[in-house]
Order: structure tokens, then C-alpha cells, then sequence
């Protein structure tokens, strides 16, 4: 990101009142920049040559506004920023001499990145968007921690009384441009003036016009290190403004409370207020470079009136602080697109699943013809952002409602471990594999497994596979054993995706031994020798899982995902997404199982009172409800910050809502069971199976224990770099 002065996106002819002297130009910067003028419709203009290009800014035309357009003050503080390494242009040269083209000017680096003129971030993804609000929130933290003595600037501004100053220079700047009497905007400069501050003293460095469009990004990435202290902050697409105050805080190490907030905002909406009026004013004498000047008229009073309003809000704010994001229900909003689809799902749900479960109590398997009209409503795939255009987050809320039945996430091509697999596929695979195996799996033509767990080592630490690779000319050639390997047993599953290891005996590769290869399920060599059941029930519902042997099985060398050795970042990749529909999934089970307990409740006797009626059981109610909300709000704040870090900065959500999801949908069932007695173990009811599934979430995808180990290593180390950043 680069904090730069405005320029347009596209190069206009140079408007008539901003033409200056080229000739004068070219002369002057001969020996100093070889560059030729081509103007551009404002006071930021492109010089270009064969050489490269520069950028030229200089003071608008015409009678400007006190103390406004000061490009030699810019000049210089850019000079100290970009000193000290911030994301600054370079600034090259600066003239004062006005006989050159009619205003002092300067020339800097021409800085090549994206500017989003519109601040919805149209063209950038969810999880995009919300890192670079949060990119700039962080580099404006950065620009405010500036040591201003430090870096020359010392004297530079006029020191304690900013607020003030504000308040007054934006009432005068108001008052010299104002073409008609607005009563808002008096009242408001006159509120601002009596409510200033008690506290007056802060100096930092100050953009004078921090704005989204006045930034430049990088023209792809979003910098790694804004994903990473994304893990912390979750925010969402677009952040909440609390997530982006507490980002601010924590970047600019003050503690997490903005003390009157209120003012800040009204003040805000004054400065608007007051840019709009002058662009208006310019608008009026004619030299505005804005092409809609003459709309800005219209806007100062309902400015003015939103900075009222803004007098109204808390006078002082903790983002973060007073109370913790994940409590905020704002925080967890879907986009307009999550939810509509969200919609979508819960009526097709009510039409075509729940009835088609009472049929025969959640074991029907998922028909072809209830897929087909999912997939003819749109909702397929919905689990994959890049496909389903949603985020975690929507889909999150999504998996909560397909987590209410066994069969229903297969009709939305939403089954585990297909989108796991489709998921590495769609981030790791090469054009070749992703035509010939992604391809189909999202058009629900196949079926896939994934194989890492092997029956004769400890699998939770997946540095123990044994499953050998070894490169036999232009072939790998697999052996070993594997088993759990869900869905193997449809006669879909056309293809596994194989953790294989090629032991190095140098202990500081132990984890860059392990690969990932594609394995058609119809080589030779690949053997389904038994399914396992689950509590003794065959769990054939996806396919079974299976006991599968890999004897000489040959496949070629295109067949590896990613690269040799690279098994373990595509299992990170892999997991984080799985494990938070798995979690979201149990929360609509869990939901469920709450609803069928308190329907028992109401309905059975026993010594003389209703079940519910039993203080035991209204408690396990109340339990359960409080187990659910706090589950799920751990799990959409994993959600969030898988959106806008990824899965690596979201680690320690996904963990911590991994194991208290499987705890607590256990909970939850094991009493539901309970309130049912007999019943509750039969097949009359869907508990049984469901205590099964969500008892196997304990131990699936990472026992509990090792993601508590992991948990408490994070913790542990966040812990002290905090402390270390207080020292
Ligand atoms: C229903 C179901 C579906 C599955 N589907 C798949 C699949 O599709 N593909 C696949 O590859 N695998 C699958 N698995 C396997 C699953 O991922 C493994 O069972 C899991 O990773 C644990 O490995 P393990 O069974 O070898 O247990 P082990 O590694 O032998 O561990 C046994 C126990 O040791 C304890 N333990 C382990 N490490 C620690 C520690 N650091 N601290 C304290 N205690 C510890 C834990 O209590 C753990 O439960 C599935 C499992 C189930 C039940």
C-alpha cells in the first residue's frame, strides 16, 4: 500500500483552466528528469517518457482557501516518511520557482497499483476487501506512531491544540466559501466549539484527507503481513468499524478505548461538510477539478446533519475492550448474497429435506433428483468462495442449516471430504488436475476420498505416515496402507487424494517428507479391503469408510499435487475450511437435537409433572442454549478470520472451535438422549446416530487433545510477544 496524493485511473486531456507551460516544464527538467508532459484533469498530473514515468504535483489555479493545497508542505513530509521507509512515493525534486509553470510544484515516483475510486472494493474478493480496509486502517496507524522529532519534522505543525484548531479552521474555511445561510452546519461548528477535548495535547503526523481512494495498493497482493495480524482483529467484508478501531489500537499499541468518540465523528462530518461547500465555491467561480463539482452544493447540509446526529453516539468507545468482538452480532453479518442465499437454503430445506427425512428418520440416502433441483436452484457448491462468490462466514451460517440433516449437505455437493478435496484441488492443483478431477467433482459427477490415517501408526501426528513414495522413471510408485478413508466405498469415489512419504532420515525434514498425489481408485495395486463401522452401525451413508492397501501402485509424476514434500502446507490449506463446516454442521445438529429434547420435555409426564417441569431438566435446557450460542459464535469468529487471514492467521479459532464444538454437540445429544430415555437410543429418533457422528468429530480430523497442545503452544507464545511489545 502507498499513501499518495489523489490521480485519476484512467489519463483525460488536460482541462483547459489547468494547462500550463510544457515548453517551460521540459526546460526546467532538463539535467533533472527527462520527462514529457501529459496532462491529466486535475492537480496531480503524469509525466511520461520513454525512461519511465513520474508524477508532477503542483497548486490548483485561481484563489484557493487558506492554508489549502500547501504542496510544499506535502513535499516535505513525504521527503521524512519515505526516509524512514514508509509507503510513500519517492518525492524527487521541488520547485518553487512560479515562472515555470505559473505555481510551485514537485515531481515523485509514479507508483503502478490498484485505486478504488468506488469504497465497496468492486473486483476484489470478500476476503480481499476486508484485508485492505484493514491494510489501510494499519497504515494509518503506522503514519500516526511516526516519531515526529525522530524523522526532522520537529516544529513542523503548531504543536498541542489540534482539536481546537480543527474546529476553528474548518468554521472559517466553511464560512469563506459559503454561498447560502445553512443552520446545521452553525449549530454544529457551534457544538464542536463548547464540547472540545478536555485533553488536547496528542501530536501525530495527520493525512489530511485519509481515504480509501486516496491509497494505492499493490496490483495483486494484499501484504502478508496485514493477512497474519489479521488473526487477531476477524475482521469481516467490509470490517465493522469497531474491528477496524480495534485494529487501529492494537497497531498503534494505545490501549483499546477512544475516549470521545462522538466528538471525532461530528468533527468528520464538519470537515465533509466543509470540502463540500468549497469544492461547491469552486464549482461556482469555475475552476473545480471535480467533473460533478456542482452536486457538492446539495450535500453540505445533510452532512452537517449526520455530524449532529454523530453527538448523539457514546462519548467514548472500546473497540475490543469494553466488550469482546465475538458478543457483537454486527460482527457476524452475512453479505447481502450470504443471506439471500441462506434463504434459499432453509425453504429448499423446508420443501425437499425435512419431509424427505421423516420418511425414514435421516437415513434416506441423498436422491439424484433432490441434487438436481439443489443444483437447479443455485445452490451447489456453495461451500467454495471462488465459485460460490460467498465467504466463510456466509456459507457458514449456510452449513449450520444443512447440519440439521445427515443427508442434506450431499444435495447442495457440500459433502465431506469432497469439498476438502475440491478445496486443495481448486488452490494447489495444476490446470491439468483441476480439468480432469476438479472439474467433475463440482459438477457432482464424482466422488472422491482422502487418505492419511493409517492403522498402524499414531495418525494424530501426521509426521508418523509410512505410505512410501518413490520415483521409478516417470512414475511415482505408492505402498502402504491406509484406513478411515470416508466415502472410498461409493461407487462414485473415482479418485483419492494420497499423503505418501519419501523418508529422508534427516530429522529437519520431518515435515517436508510428506506429498499428496491423485490416485484413480481404478489403478492397479489399489485394493478396498474392509469398511469400518462407527458403533458398530456401517455409516454407509457417504460411502463407508474404508481399509484401503496401495500395493506397487503406479500413477504418473504429473499426478503430484503442489510438489514433493509440500504434503503438510496443503493439509493446513485443507483442513482449516473442512473443520469449520464440520463445526457450523454440528451447530445445526445441535440445534436440532435441542428442539427434539424440549419438544419430549413438553410432552411426557412423569411423577405427577411435565419433564421440563423437573428443575433438572429445565437446567440441561438452559445449558444446552447456553453450550449452542457460545459454540457458534466461536465458530463464526473462526469464520470471520479465515476470511480476512486465511487459514494460517486463523489457526487458533479453528482449533478452539474444533474441540468445543465436538464437546459440546456431544453434550447437548448425549442429553436430549437422556430426556428421552429408551427412545432416545433407538432408531424411532435420529439421537443415536446423531451422538455417533458428533462423537467421531472428537477424534476425526485431529483428536481434541492435539488441538488443545496446539491451542495452549499459540496461546503461550501470543502471550509473550505481548508482553515483549510492552517492555
Ligand atoms: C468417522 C471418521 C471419519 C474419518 N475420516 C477420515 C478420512 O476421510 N481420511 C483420513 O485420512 N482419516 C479419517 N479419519 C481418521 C482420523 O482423522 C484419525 O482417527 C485421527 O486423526 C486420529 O488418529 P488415530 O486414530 O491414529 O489416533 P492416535 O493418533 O492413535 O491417537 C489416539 C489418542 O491418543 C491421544 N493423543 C494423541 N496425541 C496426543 C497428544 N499430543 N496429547 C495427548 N493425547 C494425545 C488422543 O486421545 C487420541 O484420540 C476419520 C475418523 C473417523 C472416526
Amino acid at each position: 500500500i502507498k499513501v499518495v496524493v489523489k490521480m485519476e485511473d484512467e489519463i483525460t486531456p488536460v482541462r483547459e483552466q489547468h494547462k500550463f507551460n510544457v515548453a517551460n516544464l521540459q526546460r526546467y527538467l532538463s539535467g533533472k528528469i527527462r520527462a514529457i508532459s501529459r496532462g491529466q484533469s486535475n492537480p496531480t498530473f503524469l509525466l511520461r517518457n520513454h525512461r519511465g514515468s513520474w508524477v508532477l504535483r503542483k497548486k490548483p489555479p485561481g484563489d484557493l482557501l487558506l492554508r489549502a493545497h500547501q504542496v510544499d508542505r506535502e513535499f516535505r513530509v513525504q521527503e521524512a516518511l519515505f526516509r524512514i521507509g514508509f509507503p510513500v512515493p519517492e518525492p524527487l525534486l521541488y520547485c518553487t520557482d512560479v515562472s515555470v509553470i505559473g505555481t510551485e510544484f514537485y515531481i515523485m515516483e509514479h507508483v503502478q497499483g490498484r485505486i478504488f475510486r468506488d469504497l465497496r472494493l468492486p473486483g476484489a474478493s470478500a476476503t480481499e476487501r476486508a484485508a485492505l480496509y484493514v491494510a489501510a486502517i494499519e497504515v494509518l496507524a503506522k503514519l500516526h506512531r511516526v516519531d515526529v522529532t525522530a524523522v526532522g519534522l520537529d516544529g513542523f505543525g503548531k504543536g498541542p491544540g489540534y482539536c481546537r484548531r480543527q474546529v476553528s479552521t474548518w468554521t472559517k474555511q466553511y464560512k469563506a466559501t459559503a454561498h447560502r445561510d445553512i443552520p446545521a452546519v452553525d449549530r454544529l461548528s457551534d457544538w464542536l466549539t463548547n464540547n472540545l477535548p478536555a485533553d488536547d495535547t496528542e501530536t501525530t503526523l495527520v493525512h489530511g484527507d485519509f481515504r480509501v481512494d486516496n491509497l494505492i495498493f499493490h496490483p495483486t497482493e494484499v501484504p502478508a503481513e496485514t493477512r497474519v495480524s489479521l488473526a487477531d482483529g476477524c475482521a469481516s467484508s467490509p470490517p465493522a468499524p469497531d474491528d477496524l478501531l480495534a485494529i487501529y489500537c492494537r497497531c498503534r499499541r494505545i490501549p483499546p478505548v477512544v475516549p470521545r468518540w462522538n466528538f471525532f465523528l461530528a468533527l468528520s462530518a464538519f470537515k465533509l461538510a466543509g470540502i463540500a461547500q468549497g469544492i461547491y465555491a469552486r464549482h461556482l467561480l469555475g475552476n473545480a477539478s471535480a467533473p460533478d463539482a456542482h452536486k457538492f452544493g446539495d450535500s453540505v447540509e445533510p452532512l452537517a446533519e449526520v455530524g449532529l446526529q454523530g453527538r448523539f453516539l457514546g462519548d467514548s468507545v472500546k473497540p475490543g475492550g469494553s466488550r469482546p468482538p465475538a458478543a457483537d452480532p454486527r460482527l457476524f453479518q452475512q453479505t447481502p448474497k450470504g443471506r439471500e442465499m441462506l434463504q434459499k437454503v432453509r425453504e429448499f430445506m423446508r420443501l425437499h429435506v425435512f419431509p424427505a427425512e421423516q420418511v425414514s428418520v435421516c437415513r434416506e440416502p441423498a436422491s439424484t433428483l433432490r441434487g438436481a433441483k439443489a443444483r437447479a436452484a443455485g445452490l451447489w457448491n456453495l461451500f467454495l468462495p471462488a465459485v460460490s462468490g460467498l465467504s466463510q462466514l456466509d456459507y457458514a451460517h449456510i452449513a449450520e442449516e444443512t447440519g440439521r440433516c445427515f443427508f442434506a449437505p450431499e444435495l447442495f455437493n457440500c459433502q465431506a471430504p469432497d469439498t476438502g478435496n475440491m478445496e486443495v484441488l481448486h488452490m494447489f492443483g495444476s490446470e491439468e488436475q483441476k480439468r480432469r478431477w476438479l472439474e467433475p467433482l463440482l459438477r457432482g459427477e464424482i466422488r472422491s476420498c482422502f487418505c492419511m490415517t493409517e492403522p498402524d501408526v499414531a495418525s494424530s501426528d501426521a509426521t508418523n505416515m509410512e505410505c512410501s513414495l518413490r520415483k521409478d522413471g516417470d512414475q511415482y510408485v505408492i505402498n502402504g496402507k491406509k484406513w478411515w478413508s470416508s466415502g472410498a466405498g461409493s461407487p462414485h469415489c473415482k479418485v483419492a487424494i494420497v499423503m505418501c512419504r519419501n523418508k529422508s532420515h534427516d530429522p529437519t525434514y520431518r515435515h517436508r517428507e510428506h506429498s499428496m498425489v491423485l490416485v484413480p481408485m481404478d489403478t492397479a495395486g489399489v485394493e478396498l479391503i474392509r469398511p469400518l463401522t462407527v458403533f458398530g452401525e456401517d455409516d454407509a451413508i457417504h460411502g463407508g469408510h474404508f481399509e484401503i492397501r496401495f500395493d506397487d501402485v503406479r500413477v504418473p509424476l504429473s499426478n503430484i499435487i503442489l510438489g514433493e514434500g509440500r504434503g503438510f502446507e496443503i493439509a493446513q490449506g485443507r483442513l482449516g475450511p473442512g473443520r469449520l463446516h464440520h463445526c457450523m454442521r454440528a451447530v445445526g445438529l445441535a440445534e436440532r437435537a435441542l428442539e427434539l429434547l424440549c419438544q419430549r420435555a413438553a410432552e411426557r409426564r412423569t411423577f405427577g409433572k411435565k419433564l421440563y417441569q423437573h428443575e433438572v431438566i429445565a437446567h440441561w435446557i438452559a445449558e444446552c442454549r447456553i453450550a449452542i450460542e457460545e459454540t457458534r459464535l466461536l465458530t463464526l469468529q473462526a469464520a470471520r478470520c479465515l476470511d480476512v487471514g486465511g487459514g494460517k492467521a486463523a489457526r487458533k479459532q479453528i482449533a478452539m472451535m474444533k474441540v468445543a464444538a465436538g464437546r459440546m454437540a456431544c453434550e447437548v445429544v448425549d442429553r436430549a438422549i437422556q430426556v428421552h430415555g429408551a427412545a432416545g437410543v433407538s432408531d424411532d429418533v435420529p439421537l443415536a446416530r446423531m451422538y455417533a457422528y458428533v462423537r467421531t468429530l472428537r477424534i476425526a480430523d485431529g483428536p481434541d487433545e492435539v488441538h488443545l497442545s496446539s491451542i495452549a503452544g499459540m496461546e503461550l507464545r501470543d502471550q509473550l510477544r505481548r508482553v515483549s511489545a510492552r517492555l
